[in-house]
């Protein structure tokens, strides 16, 4: 479950310009499309949900968990935890290999390593051939797939994706929107996607229009 109430945000040098965001009310595995303009806030809205920013005013339930009310520690805990982001870029550690940069992610939510679930990721998003080589090493396509990788692994209570498919050419379109449903599916959570991409559309009944 995840719901915003209220939400509104200013950046400390944007001239006093707020931004306010329409409520978000996802019930348990909903799934949703944030979508609008170019620099209307979209990136914004999904950094403040993660809680990497901070609210001017309104709050953000994950599941029970009223998220800006946990201190800076709690908080970033929390996300390690619960919170899966799935960036345009991804941050990896490229003088790891793939499997090494799983494993880093797991350590860091301090969830019991699940040495079952990470070896069906990596055959679910057909990363066996190359797990073992450095991040460096591998295309665009294997990186846009191990940043899905190190969303999910965790097993979040919401997923966040910012422009996963902005990228890709329609074959990779199509097949990144379903792992990332299916993903959702298998951790039962929440899967929250930014795009403009007209492909992804369809694939969503629950638009957000910013
Ligand atoms: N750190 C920052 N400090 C000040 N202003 C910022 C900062 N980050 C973003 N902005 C501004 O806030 C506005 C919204 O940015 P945001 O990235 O949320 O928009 P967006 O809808 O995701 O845009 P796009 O679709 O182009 O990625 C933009 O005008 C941007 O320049």
């Amino acid at each position: 479950m995840v719901r915003t109430t209220s939400l509104s945000f200013a950046y400390q040098n944007s001239k006093n310009h707020t931004f306010y965001f329409p409520r978000i009310d996802l019930t348990s595995k909903e799934n949703a499309l944030i979508i609008g303009p170019s620099g209307i806030g979209k990136t914004t809205l999904l950094h403040l949900m993660a809680g990497l920013l901070i609210p001017k005013k309104g709050n953000v339930y994950i599941g029970n968990t009223l998220i800006h009310q946990l201190t800076r520690s709690q908080l970033n805990d929390f996300r390690g935890k619960h919170i899966g982001l799935i960036f345009q870029r991804a941050y990896f550690i490229k003088s790891l290999t793939v499997q090494e940069n799983l494993s880093m992610r797991e350590k860091l939510s301090r969830k019991t390593i699940d040495l079952h679930r990470r070896k069906q990721l990596i055959e679910q998003l057909e990363l066996t051939e190359i797990k073992n080589k450095k991040v460096h090493e591998i295309s665009e396509g294997q990186r846009q797939r191990l940043s899905i990788a190190l969303g999910v692994v965790h097993k979040p209570k919401v997923i966040l994706a910012d422009e996963p498919t902005s990228n890709l050419d329609d074959a990779n379109c199509e097949r990144v929107i379903s792992l990332l449903k299916k993903e959702a599916q298998i951790c039962k959570s929440n899967l929250v996607i930014i795009t403009h991409d007209q492909r992804v559309k369809s694939h969503f009944k629950k638009h957000i229009t910013l």
